[in-house]
């Protein structure tokens, strides 16, 4: 078992990993000569078909990783010959000398272009509060790279090499479970993977994500069957599965769904009101149209329970005048009915609602219900709203919820401070390295920040490597430690651009709205974005206040 933060030798590790790899493939070439020879003289031996598999397997499941993307294609198209032959009964011969004449050229070409793209951190203490990962992977080289990758986006990560070493790992449950699908010894998972999983994974209630190498629909029905949230196919894209990573754990204390009533039977209305309380859910009731109204922009709901008979106007009516506001056109409504005519159920869904919920409603259904419409609403806000690098919302949006917290402020008193962050040099290092290690940068960085900062913070790329905060409840002092702190953490993150390691750092400009109070949005911006400025005019790397 590998605990990451226990090692003291991680900044030059990715490097000797990639060495280490490089050996590891002129061992596995050596085998696939031997094999090659052995089925030269013996076409249909079902053992060394077998072995042949195997060792195509495990070659396209981790080149690709490690930054040998074609050799990982070649092995995974063998390997389906491999496999197809397998079924077969009579058995015709491969041409497997040609092979891997083709995978030692297509290995040489890979070296010649490879540049490898990867980071490690020189933060190696332990640090309290930081999301733990349990990693269950059969291949010691493959794990300890994604240990190291996911290492630097700010994971505590320990490596299980068997599944059935979980068995003996009750205390403490990690954030997240991340486990190769076939990570076993046991004959079973062959027999039945999904009963050996559901089996091994029956204590753990937080999300799992499988990985493996089969790009199959049967692999991802199976890893869905088993409990995974999602499949990643090897080789791994390390980035997006930080990315996600970091968002299914932020996720998981995210905010509660904010649900509005509008129902006219008081009682009732009160009802749904604690059974939704209850389940965690944040909810304001009216009996009146009028007071929805009043109340929407404040309360910002994501999901509206709308009885469809209200005195002097129907649900349908409410439904249609709010797909009138931009605002609130997109907003799932949710009937509460009797209404047993078909005709009019039809019309009311037609004018703007999304669902019908049978009174007298039930108290699962009803929770259910409002969970996954909200949960869809927020995928789609994501998808629309955020920066596709960085997970980060994109300039027009984080512009809109910072205009969004001013007006807030202006009716209710709340502190809050706008940050304008900036990475420093970053043309040069494009310049130097290439365009895709400077995405990798801006990448990793928008994981670094989902990581330290709350829920309710919001967070933008403002365009390029320039980004912008606007931190809840939070005044400037308190902001600017907060920035400094990630300034320290980005600076420590070794980045690998083909032969070289490199690091970045960052400058920023804070402003908090109390000490502005006459300030618009816009004008708030641009004070954190003088600051900044300052920052880079006083000689980068460091976080200015703005001042009067
Ligand atoms: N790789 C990559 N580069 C980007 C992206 N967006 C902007 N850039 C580059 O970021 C660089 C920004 O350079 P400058 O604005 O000159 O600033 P700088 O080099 O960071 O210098 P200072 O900010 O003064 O420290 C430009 O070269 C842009 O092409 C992106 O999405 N990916």
């Amino acid at each position: 078992m590998l605990d990451s933060t226990s090692s003291q030798a991680y900044a030059k590790r990715l490097k000797t990993l990639s060495d280490a790899y490089s050996k590891r493939l002129t061992a596995e070439f050596e085998r696939l000569t031997v094999l090659a020879d052995r089925l030269a003289s013996d076409p249909s031996c079902t053992e060394s078909l077998q072995q042949l598999h195997s060792v195509l397997h495990s070659l396209a499941g981790s080149a690709g990783t490690f930054g040998f993307e074609s050799l990982g294609r070649k092995a995974r198209e063998y390997e389906l010959q491999v496999s197809k032959a397998l079924k077969q009964d009579a058995k015709q011969p491969l041409p497997i000398s040609g092979w891997v004449l083709q995978l030692q050229s297509t290995l040489a070409a890979d070296r010649k272009k490879k540049a490898v793209v990867g980071m490690e951190t020189t933060r190696l203490e332990n640090v309290d509060g930081e999301p733990s990962i349990w990693l269950v992977e059969r291949d010691a080289m493959l794990a300890e790279y994604m240990v190291q990758q996911l290492h630097s986006f700010g994971f505590q990560v320990r490596h299980f090499s068997d599944a059935q070493e979980l068995q003996q790992e009750k205390h403490s449950p990690p954030d997240l479970l991340l486990i190769d699908h076939r990570a076993t010894q046991r004959q079973v998972i062959s027999v039945d993977p999904v009963a050996f999983w559901r089996m091994q994974l029956k204590d753990y209630t937080c999300p799992i994500l499988f990985t493996g190498s089969e790009e199959s629909f049967t692999a991802r029905l199976h890893a869905l069957r088993s409990g995974g949230q999602n499949y990643f196919v090897k080789p791994l894209d390390m980035i997006k599965l930080a990315s996600h990573i970091a968002q299914l754990i932020k996720t998981k204390d995210s905010q509660p769904e904010r649900v509005m009533i509008v129902e006219d039977d008081v009682e009732l209305a009160r009802h749904l009101e604690y059974i939704l309380e209850n389940a965690g859910m944040q909810v304001r009731a009216f009996n009146r149209p009028d007071a929805l109204f009043e109340a929407i922009n404040d309360f910002n709901p994501e999901l509206i329970l709308m009885d469809l008979w209200l005195p002097g106007i129907t649900g349908a009516e409410i439904a249609a005048l709010l797909g009138q506001l931009e605002r609130w056109s997109q907003l799932p409504i949710v009937y509460l009915s009797a209404e047993p005519d078909a005709e009019l159920r039809g019309q009311a869904l037609l004018r703007g609602g999304d669902a019908f919920l049978e009174k007298p409603i039930d108290k699962d259904l009803l929770v259910n219900l409002c969970r996954a419409r909200v949960m869809r609403l927020r995928k789609l806000e994501h998808t629309k709203n955020k920066d596709a690098l960085t997970g980060l919302l994109k300039h027009a949006s984080i512009k809109e919820a910072l205009q969004g917290q001013w007006q807030l402020a202006q009716r209710k008193p709340q502190t809050f401070c706008v940050v304008m962050l900036d990475i420093d040099h970053f043309k040069s290092v494009n310049d130097t390295h290439g365009h895709a290690v400077g995405d990798l940068v801006i990448a990793a960085f928008g994981t670094l920040l989902r990581q330290r900062f709350r829920s309710t913070d919001k967070l933008g790329r403002y365009g390029g490597e320039e980004f912008t905060l606007v931190l809840i409840d939070c005044a400037a002092d308190n902001a600017a430690n907060m920035v400094n702190s990630l300034r320290e953490d980005f600076a420590a993150i070794q980045f690998t651009g083909g032969s070289n390691q490199f690091a970045c750092t960052l400058s920023a400009g804070v402003v908090d709205n109390q000490r502005f109070p006459d300030d618009t949005a816009e004008s708030l911006l641009n004070r954190a974005d003088q600051a900044l400025y300052q920052a880079k005019n006083s000689g980068r790397n460091r976080v200015c206040l703005a001042v009067d």
